[in-house]
């Protein structure tokens, strides 16, 4: 059967002061929403009289009284005796002419049933009924035995209401008639679903409500009088406290043994004590409120002025009292009074709580945060009146876990702390973008703006806070306004704005959906024109410069070992110590001059190492940017610098992780870099830039160099430590010049190379052969390979001839540049001049700089080193 309580789920606020004044705690609380569990509920309405929000109320009967007045059979209001305390003292009359106005055809009092049941209790008192009698007037009481105590059953009074005997009597008299009970109690509305005799239950309140939307000016009425029988007086005073025992005909000969309870707090240890057989009174004159004149549709609830009103109307009586049949008198007109019955019986309706084991409890005590019994507040604010009462009710799923208000304020104070920890790491993350942040709300109202974006405008983020999108664009702060083409077609937008500063930005507008589709929110994030541009030519020439290091180190890695030709004892003598030197881990420093095969050696050391099959790296430290350079051999973490990978990068020192790095040109590697270097080659570990934690390398160092490192660093321009470091085995290729029985296996090495690479079978005469074998060959045997590929390339002819080569290499020298002395200078800045002069005589002739490096007879790096010298310093 569904209960009498509604809750207005939206109105109710986790007060939980419901569930704290609740007799039986039968509210459920669930999601916050506190729900009245019909099964547990007493109906005694309290709950109703304590929700501060009105998030309760009780079934009306207004509809149901409306219905029956519509109807035709004979319809009588009985009104209960508490009546003079919910009225004023003119109103009185009043109600009853008010109630017939309304269509009722009688006027009943309900201490007539009283006085009817009385008669009963009487009975039963003097028959030693089970004792203790509990008296069974009030329902609430009532369903609380049931419900909550049943072994108490059989001591329930086994005789109706005053209300249903009232409707009994009346319809015993009329069968047809529809009776309708006003009173102050809203447990009569539950009673009236369970026992027979009323058709309808009116709240005093809803009575009002009633003659309030008739309109019906009381005060004009004539005062009406009750009809029916007359009650005793004694049974006029049942609402009050005791009313039943002083209606008894000798209270006082039950007064010692009788107990009258009539405080809800008095209640529940009153039946406890009866339920463990502590107390053992005769008779309990028991009622839920303090009497039925202190209900929660009572509009005054102070009990004794109340009670005061209930016991002047007692003695003064009506008006038409003495013409009226008194109870007696009136049933014994009745022909049929022996068949009323006031007969009522109970039955068990208990719904108890499981007992939850004590380790149940204590996880959920444990929950929030109480481990010890001092953690046990028992304050009460989530309605219980102990931590373990409210735990029990967890474990039955009608409270929540976290209605605990100490729990909450710690958990709410800890949420505080990292909101605002949030707030200040995304302040700083947002504040710290590169890109300008702008966020807006719905209504295109700025919200916050980062430093970044404030930049842009050339205004504080304080001053433009606030401002409507429109407004912006209007005075051309920022044009045209992203934010509004955003909230007009509600989906993400790029364009280039234009700010008050004359700023071009690059920007990017996001709406942000509510759940019901709105745009709650714009988000643009832009950036600024002139970096972007700037930015990407950066990566284009780092990316640029990134493929060519890599195709140049997979080359020589992947690309299979070219031939060392030679048949010199010289070479044949180096490459036996080099054999010899590769099968164990030392550092290896090659010397040399340009393009004698260095590199070729270094290569043929991997390949006879047991590292051949890890990676072998050449890093030319003369050709790369210095500004490159570190990060290239070091590698770099996330974001280390603009332009630098999302996700980092290893460097090609971390590459060549169990193979060879050939550190070429290294006289050129930076003095910052140098010591770096050296902490990698002692510590065998190096940690990127950008980066916190050292990165275990296995690798063996091959270092080449032109150039006489022991001079520089004895002049201080190469780390002398370095140095010693690198020159553990140092190996020097001698010049072609010094080895010439090599040039001509080197010819025909080149000629069949070539050959086979351009799809020709060009050959060599033997003048043109033993020119080339005298030639000096200053740039060693890349300059040889370098001719014989233009050779091979150019000649018209199937067989190359001596008027073919060069003129310096057919004998005659190159014609000596006339270079001016004017005056004695320092040798060095003589040397530097001459150079800057064939490097500037180069660059006109030459598109690259491979072309010069042959021109010039030295390797493309040494030409890209020194043009960046000379531009450097500006010679
Ligand atoms: N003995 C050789 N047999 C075949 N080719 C060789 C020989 N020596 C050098 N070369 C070729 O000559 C060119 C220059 O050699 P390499 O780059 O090893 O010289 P390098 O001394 O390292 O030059 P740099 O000092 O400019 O770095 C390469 O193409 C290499 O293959």
């Amino acid at each position: 059967m569904p209960g009498i309580v509604r809750t207005e789920k939206n109105k109710c606020k986790q007060c939980y002061s419901c569930v704290r004044h609740c007799p039986v705690k039968a509210v459920r609380v669930k999601n916050g929403q506190a729900e009245v569990l019909s099964e547990r509920c007493i109906a005694c309405g309290n709950c109703v009289k304590v929700c501060s929000q009105n998030a309760k109320t009780i079934e009306s009967g207004i509809d149901k009284t409306l219905e029956i007045l519509h109807r035709k059979e004979f319809k009588i209001a009985i009104l209960a005796p508490s009546f003079p305390a919910a009225f004023t003292k003119d109103i009185c009359g009043r109600i009853i002419a008010a109630l017939k106005m309304m269509g009722f055809d009688e006027v009943w009092e309900v201490a007539v049933g009283a006085e009817l049941i009385g008669e009963k209790y009487e009975e039963l008192l003097n028959n030693r009924f089970k004792p203790p009698l509990i008296s069974s007037a009030c329902p609430a009481v009532v369903n609380l035995i049931e419900k909550h105590f049943p072994s108490l059953i059989p001591h329930l009074s086994p005789v109706v209401s005053p209300m249903i005997a009232t409707g009994r009597l009346i319809k015993l008299e009329y069968p047809e008639a529809l009776v309708v009970f006003i009173g102050p109690c809203v447990a009569k509305k539950d009673e009236m679903k369970q026992v027979e005799g009323v058709d309808a239950v009116l709240t005093f309140k809803e009575l009002e409500d009633m003659i309030f939307t008739k309109n019906i000016d009381i005060t004009r009425l004539e005062p009406s009088c009750f009809d029916g029988p007359l009650p005793q007086k004694a049974f006029r005073g049942f609402p009050v406290s005791g009313g039943l025992f002083l209606s008894l005909k000798d209270p006082f000969n039950f007064s010692r043994k009788t107990v009258i309870v009539d405080k809800r707090e008095d209640v529940l240890p009153c039946l406890e004590s009866i339920d463990s057989g502590e107390y053992n009174p005769y008779f309990v004159d028991i009622l839920m409120c303090g009497g039925c004149v202190e209900g929660p549709h009572f509009k005054d609830t102070n009990y004794f002025a109340n009670r005061e009103k209930v016991e002047e109307f007692l003695l003064q009586g009506d008006k038409n009292d003495k013409d009226r049949d008194t109870v007696s008198e009136y049933l014994m007109h009745m022909k049929n009074a022996q068949e009323l019955d006031l007969t009522r019986r109970y039955s068990s309706k208990a719904v108890f709580l499981k007992s939850p084991s004590e380790e149940d409890i204590r996880k959920i005590l444990n929950y929030t945060n109480k481990y010890s019994l001092q953690d046990e507040l028992n304050c009460g604010a989530c309605g219980y009146s102990s931590c373990r009462e409210k735990a029990v009710a967890v474990y039955n799923g009608i409270a929540e876990i976290d209605m605990c208000l100490p729990f909450l304020l710690t958990k709410e104070i800890k949420e505080k702390k990292r909101t605002e920890e949030f707030n200040r790491e995304m302040n700083a993350i947002i504040d710290s973008s590169y890109d300008g942040i702008f966020v807006s709300d719905g209504e295109g109202k700025t919200l916050r703006l980062n430093r970044a974006f404030a930049r842009f405008l050339g205004k504080s983020p304080e001053s433009v806070i606030g401002l409507k999108a429109d407004d912006l664009e209007k005075s051309r702060i920022i044009y045209p306004s992203l934010t509004k083409l955003v909230l007009k077609e509600k989906r993400r937008l790029t364009l280039i704005q234009e700010t008050g500063t004359g700023k071009k930005v690059l920007a990017t507008g996001n709406p942000i959906f509510d759940e019901e589709g709105r745009v709650v929110r714009v988000v643009v994030n832009a950036r600024d024109m002139a970096e972007l541009n700037h930015l990407s030519r950066e990566a284009l020439d780092f990316e640029k410069l990134k493929t060519y290091m890599e195709q140049s180190s997979l080359e020589l890695n992947q690309g299979p070992l070219p031939r060392i030709v030679s048949i010199s004892p010289l070479m044949e003598e180096l490459l036996r110590i080099a054999l010899r030197v590769a099968a164990v881990n030392s550092t290896v420093l090659i010397l040399g001059e340009s393009g004698v095969g260095k590199g070729l050696i270094a290569r043929f050391i991997h390949e006879n190492s047991p590292r051949k099959k890890g990676p072998f790296i050449k890093v030319n430290c003369g050709s790369i940017p210095e500004s490159l350079l570190e990060s290239e051999l070091f590698g770099y973490e996330t974001g280390a610098f603009t332009g630098a990978r999302r996700e980092g990068k290893p460097g090609l020192i971390e590459m060549a992780h169990k193979g060879t790095l050939l550190l070429d040109e290294i006289g050129d590697l930076p003095l910052n870099l140098q010591v770096k270097l050296l902490q990698v080659l002692q510590e065998k570990e190096l940690t990127r830039i950008g980066g916190t934690k050292p990165i275990e390398v296995d690798i063996r160092v091959i270092a080449a160099t032109n150039k006489d490192l022991r001079k520089m660093a004895e002049e201080g321009t190469f780390r002398e430590d370095l140095y010693y470091r690198l020159n553990v085995v140092p190996l020097v290729v001698p010049p072609l010049r010094d080895r010439k029985e090599d040039v001509e296996p080197l010819i025909d090495y080149f000629m069949a190379y070539f050959n086979k690479n351009y799809g020709m079978t060009k050959s060599i005469t033997e003048d043109a052969m033993k020119a080339l074998v005298n030639y000096s060959w200053p740039g060693n045997v890349r300059e040889l390979e370098n001719l014989i590929e233009r050779l091979v390339v150019t000649s018209e002819r199937n067989c190359i001839t001596i008027q073919e080569l060069p003129e310096f290499i057919r004998g005659k020298k190159p014609p000596l540049q006339k270079i001016t002395v004017e005056g004695i200078m320092p040798l060095k800045k003589a040397q530097d001049l001459v150079e800057q002069q064939l490097l500037e005589l180069a660059v006109k002739q030459c598109n690259t700089t491979y072309e010069m490096a042959e021109l010039l007879g030295v390797n493309q790096s040494t030409i890209v080193r020194k043009l960046q010298r000379f531009k450097d310093k500006q010679i």
